[in-house]
């Protein structure tokens, strides 16, 4: 086989035409045990989120982590699978993100979308946009604040994708926005709206992102500080105290020491303390997806009303909200303005 990739199938790109790339995390195709293997396979394989020797980490991986979990996690994807679209709520948001972005910015400006573990491919996203004519890419990764173990990562995966092509595009890839203002307006309409909906006021509104191992942090990860550059911009707005929206990290996998307070821990510890009734925001997903709607939506839940809670109440991720979508479509609009001529 040759080294070289085919040349785009549309042969004359347009000049100067520009495709926007979202990127996620990715997601299992179904919820049984062969599939979420393959996922947690593939992701749990990447050495940027398992930095981990492989000589060490690929035994145990194959060993006890892919015989045990895929069932496990099978269990809670089936829990918050979308019926109606028969795909996990990552696909369907992310897929609606970009159908809506595309209407935004018209046909002249194509959108695709790709997965960094699993379907549809970041290569398959590339591949697309180019057949229709683009000449230049911009790289959207989806992820508010940054982490080698995610922005970095999906980067990788796009420059990868272009490793092998004859006609390569230019490409621009977009950073991360922890405090951008259109984000922040997103997120405070977001707790508003929710708020006005609540039968109760919350004496807290805990706002839990996805955690990382401390190693990583003290290794140069500046993830941390960008969760906390979301969380000041966003009490700014809200006109909130500290203490009325503290930060906290969920998700942990495995034994080491990842990024503190753990969120479970921490909410389990207010109805000791007289605070019995909480919102949970989850300000580092885009769009819900199990570690929102099943370790905070149903495992937290549970976990704060055994402990003595009264009232908890979700606040949903941006989803393909018209906030979501006017991030989005800032965001790639400010990068293109970069190539205006
Ligand atoms: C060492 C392991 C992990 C690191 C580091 C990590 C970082 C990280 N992940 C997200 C966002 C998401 N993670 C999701 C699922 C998920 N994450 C891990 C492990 C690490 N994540 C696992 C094993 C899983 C799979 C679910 C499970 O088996 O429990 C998801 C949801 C995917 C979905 O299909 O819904 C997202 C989104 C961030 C933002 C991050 C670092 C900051
Ligand atoms: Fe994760
Ligand atoms: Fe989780």
């Amino acid at each position: 086989m040759a080294f070289f990739h085919r040349a785009p199938r549309t042969p004359v790109p347009q000049e100067g035409r520009t495709g926007i790339l979202l990127l996620n995390l990715g997601t299992p195709d179904d919820t049984g045990y062969r599939a979420v293997r393959r996922y947690l396979k593939e992701f749990l394989s990447d050495r940027r989120v398992i930095e981990a020797s492989p000589l060490i980490w690929q035994p145990i991986l194959q060993g006890v982590v892919l015989s045990v979990r895929p069932f496990r996690s099978g269990e809670a994807y089936a829990r918050i699978w979308d019926k109606t679209h028969n795909a996990s709520p990552l696909r369907v948001y992310t897929r609606a993100q970009a159908e809506a972005l595309q209407t935004r910015l018209g046909t002249e400006t194509p959108v695709a979308w790709g997965m960094r573990y699993g379907r549809p491919s970041v290569s398959d996203a590339v591949d697309e946009l180019m057949d229709r004519g683009c000449d230049r890419i911009i790289c959207l990764p989806l992820y508010p604040q940054y982490s080698a173990t995610t922005t970095a990562t999906a980067n990788d995966q796009f420059f990868r994708s272009l490793m092998k092509l004859r006609r390569q595009p230019a490409v621009h890839t977009i950073p991360s926005f922890p405090d951008h203002p259109a984000y922040i307006k997103a997120l405070e309409n977001s707790v508003r709206d929710r708020l006005a909906d609540l039968p109760f006021r919350p004496q807290r509104i805990i706002a839990s992102f996805h955690g990382l191992p401390e190693q990583y942090v003290e290794a140069g990860d500046y993830y941390p500080q960008d969760c906390e550059r979301t969380i000041v911009a966003l009490r700014k707005a809200l006109d909130l105290r500290d203490e009325q929206m503290p930060v906290t990290y969920q998700s942990r996998f495995g034994p080491t020491e990842w990024v503190k307070p753990y969120t479970a821990p921490f909410a389990e510890a207010l109805p000791a303390q007289g605070i019995t009734r909480i919102a949970v925001i989850m300000p580092g997903f885009m769009a819900d997806c199990i570690e929102t709607l099943d370790e905070i939506g149903n495992e937290l839940r549970h976990a704060f009303m055994n402990a003595g809670g009264e009232e908890f109440a979700l606040i949903p991720c941006l989803n393909d909200s018209k906030d979501a979508i006017d991030v989005i479509e800032t965001l790639a609009v400010q990068a293109m303005k970069g190539w205006a001529t």
